[in-house]
């Protein structure tokens, strides 16, 4: 054993000569940390000036050399009473001279023996030794074979701790039968202390030495296998998540072998079937299939695994073939229609003629249809009856204020708390992948660096691609060509027109009064009752009651805000049942302030006479048609113009072109073109904190304008609406219908329109045209005719003749819509 290797211990052996007498006078080395034991080999380097001459001396002879351990390993030049006296014959068998002066040599230890004194110590230890003789135990008791099995067996375990030991090892082990031989080869290799080697090696006896080795032995397996206790606890404490790992697998796989399934396991398996049962689109299987192995692989409990988790939730709940079937029975859904709306007759029979070329057709690619108008007037729930005629499912999504694209198409998964975007969701809301889908204010759409969402929806839309819409969440196609999208808009005018171009845009108005009287007392009276859980005996409207909440409660061309007010009505009166009191209550025009406290929209307040620089135009807003007063004054100054009220540029332009007509026509007017020299004009539209623009208040801003300088008064009852030329032409403008209504709401009477205008007042509700006198111009000329109450001509003055109203209940204007 030792460092020499065994090619090296055979040629040795040839060379010694057993027979050979050791000498009693033997050159001797001192050892520093290292005691040698007999039959040991032991490599040797040797630096020390006496040493380097004692194995001079030991060559020059017959290469014997007695070797002894001295006490302090530190001291440099050991005396002789610093050197244990018990020692071992030694011979060398190679040794070699380096070129720094120091020695190398190997020495193999022969025999047992003390110092009886040193012959020489000054250049060179010279001593005279005895040799120690062991006594002979050739018949070998019981006690010793088992003391001797037991040193074996300890030493095969301290080597195999320490991972040395190996089949040859084992073998030598095995075959040195000499208890003393084995108990000086196992201390020579127990890495023993100095103290604890000398103490074996001065024990004569070998039973007696072998017991010290077994008890060493003993010692040293417990050490070793604490310490080894010691380094997998702490191996343990580091990888205790491992290690739980390790034994929740552990756990597994007895359940597995028990039949039982635990929990993680069972979430795999649960996973698996919602996976099969969701029938998924073979890719996205895949992918769903490759997120499960991931997860299955995973710590449950770290973030990651939270994240595969909530994918595959979204995957298995997502509708990827379910879908409801159809019904799609035309007289039916008429009258699911007309059940849940009032009137809108040329609406429904867009949508039914719509439902008729997807019965014939159901793989049909039609247009998408847009309900465009102001808020309330039945849009919403337009799009509910259509799902609930074609017994489809019904979602809604706003898409008001979207800027960035991930809300339509998801943001990645790298994302913290990524989620599908709007469509996805509304899929899963739906629980069908053929529903009726509405997004409503797609008019209300942003776009900005975060990506246009408006492209995104457009292949949502589009029937040509929406078969393969992928959401980045997802990272999936969804085929989206089975739902049924509608959408809603307050105005067109700001619909994306990539989205307009493939729309077909249904308009929705807003009410009249007298339809509005209808609907409340046919749907939304009926509607709040039940809501409120009163019964229809409990409470009764009056007529005038109703008439008087639409038009001093409300002020609206849709019906919500009716809606509320009613709603606020059945409200007031549930308490009064709660609270013990017996009905029926009477809903009438003198208990209506009591519930509701005084009207808001007071009428006949201001415009209660006509006025100079005072005009009435007409405007289109996103919630429908509305008055809008303009007011032109002269004021001392150079002959600027002064604009205000929020005006949009082209409606600047508008009051621009109408004051370069009334300068152009000074003398039709019989006004001094001087005047402009001395003074300013400002054009004021009130209400001036809203925003206002379009070229349509043109000749309304003309009127006022003229009227101004002129000193004639706009007639009260007249409102007009029309673009202006320079040279006094009037150009038609949009959405009439609205703003007819506007005007009516507002008690005007006659209300100007443009020529070209005229076609659109076959759309008017005959109701309507019955209360408002539509009169029809081209030019300016006729306007002023019609506006103005006293109009200047060529010829002087002459009195305007007053327009012919003919039929109409008036209606003042409400003071907070008038300046
Ligand atoms: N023609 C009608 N007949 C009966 N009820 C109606 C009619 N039009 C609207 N309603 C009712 O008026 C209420 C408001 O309608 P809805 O919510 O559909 O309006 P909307 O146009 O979608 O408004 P918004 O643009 O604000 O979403 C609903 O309760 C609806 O049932």
């Amino acid at each position: 054993m030792g460092e020499t290797d065994k090619d090296d211990l055979i040629s040795i052996i040839e060379e010694d000569d057993p027979e050979a007498a050791i000498p009693t006078i033997l050159p001797m080395m001192p050892l520093r940390d290292v005691v040698v034991f007999t039959d040991m080999l032991l490599p040797l380097f040797v630096g020390r000036e006496k040493s380097v001459n004692a194995i001079e001396e030991s060559i020059a002879k017959d290469r014997y050399l007695f070797v002894a351990t001295q006490f302090d390993p530190g001291i440099e030049k050991p005396k002789t009473d610093q050197i244990y006296r018990i020692g071992t014959v030694s011979r060398i068998l190679r040794m070699l001279k380096l070129p720094d002066g120091r020695v190398k040599a190997l020495v193999q230890g022969i025999a047992k023996a003390k110092i009886v004194k040193y012959v020489r110590k000054r250049s060179v230890f010279r001593v005279k030794i005895e040799i120690i003789e062991e006594p002979d135990l050739s018949e070998i008791d019981l006690e010793t074979e088992a003391l001797m099995r037991n040193v074996r067996e300890y030493s095969e375990k301290i080597l195999t701790l320490r991972g040395e030991f190996t089949n040859e090892v084992g073998s030598i082990l095995e075959s040195i039968d000499d208890p003393g031989r084995l108990a000086d080869l196992v201390a020579s290799n127990l890495r023993l202390k100095i103290e604890e080697a000398q103490e074996i090696i001065e024990i004569i006896d070998p039973f007696q030495r072998l017991k010290k080795v077994n008890d060493l032995l003993f010692r040293e397996v417990e050490l070793s296998s604490m310490q080894a206790k010691i380094q997998s606890e702490v191996k343990d404490e580091i990888s205790k998540s491992q290690k739980d790992y390790f034994l929740r697998e552990q756990v597994r796989a007895i359940h597995k072998e028990l039949g039982e399934l635990d929990e993680r396991t069972q979430e795999i398996e649960e996973y698996k079937a919602k996976i099969k049962r969701a029938k998924m689109s073979r890719e996205a299987k895949e992918e769903a299939d490759k997120q499960l192995r991931r997860l299955e692989q995973m710590h449950p409990d770290s973030a990651e695994s939270s994240v595969v988790r909530t994918y595959l939730d979204w995957m298995v709940e997502l509708p990827w073939s379910k879908s409801t079937t159809d019904v799609i029975d035309i007289k039916k859904a008429k009258s699911v229609l007309d059940q849940d709306h009032y009137g809108l007759n040329k609406i429904k029979d867009r949508i039914l003629e719509y439902l008729s070329v997807r019965k014939l057709n159901p793989k049909t690619k039609g247009p998408i249809l847009c309900f465009v108008g102001p808020p309330g007037v039945g849009k919403t729930s337009l799009g509910r009856a259509i799902a609930n005629a074609m017994k489809r499912k019904f979602v809604r999504i706003s898409l008001g204020g979207i800027r960035d694209e991930a809300e339509i198409r998801g943001h990645r998964r790298t994302y913290i708390g990524a989620l599908p975007g709007r469509i996805i969701q509304g899929l899963k809301q739906a629980g069908s992948n053929n529903p009726v889908f509405m997004m409503d204010e797609i008019d209300k759409l942003g776009a900005d660096f975060r990506g246009d969402p408006s492209s995104a929806l457009l292949e949502a839309l589009d029937p040509e691609q929406n078969a393969e819409f992928s959401d980045h969440y997802l990272n999936l196609c969804f085929d989206l060509s089975k739902v049924m999208f509608i959408l809603t808009a307050n105005i067109s005018d700001t619909i994306p027109s990539a989205l307009l171009d493939r729309m077909e845009v249904i308009n929705l108005s807003g009410y009249t009064e007298s339809e509005k009287k209808i609907i409340a007392t046919t749907h939304l009276i009926p509607r709040q009752i039940k809501e409120n859980g009163i019964k229809s005996r409990q409470i009764r409207f009056s007529e005038q009651a109703v008439v008087q909440v639409i038009n001093e409660y409300t002020s609206e061309a849709g019906l919500r805000n009716l809606e509320r007010e009613l709603g606020s009505l059945c409200r007031k009166v549930a308490r009064r049942i709660a609270e013990g009191e017996k009905g029926p209550f009477q809903i009438t025009r003198r208990s209506l302030e009591k519930y509701l406290g005084p009207p808001r929209y007071y009428p006949e307040m201001d415009k209660e006479h006509s006025q100079v620089g005072l005009s009435t135009g007409l405007a289109w807003t996103q919630v429908g048609g509305e008055v809008l007063y303009v007011e032109a004054s002269l004021i001392n100054g150079k002959g600027e113009m002064i604009l205000t009220g929020q005006l949009g540029e082209v409606m600047q332009e508008s009051a621009r072109a109408a004051l370069s007509y009334a300068r152009a026509n000074v003398n039709l007017f019989r006004v001094k073109d001087r005047l402009f020299d001395s003074r300013d004009i400002h054009i004021h539209v009130p209400a001036g904190a809203i925003p206002k623009d379009g070229p349509s208040a043109g000749i309304a801003m003309a009127t006022a304008l003229i009227s101004a300088l002129t000193g004639r008064p706009v007639s009260k009852d007249v409102a007009m609406t029309g673009e202006i030329t320079l040279r006094g032409r009037v150009l038609p403008i949009g959405g009439l219908k609205e703003k007819a209504l506007g005007a009516l709401r507002a008690g005007i009477r006659t209300v100007i329109i443009p020529q070209k205008n005229k076609k659109d007042l076959a759309d008017i509700p005959v109701n309507v045209k019955r209360k408002l006198k539509f009169v029809p111009v081209q030019n300016m000329d006729e306007v002023l005719a019609i506006a103005l109450e006293d109009l200047p001509s060529k010829n002087g003055p002459k009195k305007k003749p007053k327009p012919k109203i003919k039929t109409g209940a008036r209606k003042k204007p409400m003071v907070n819509r008038r300046p």
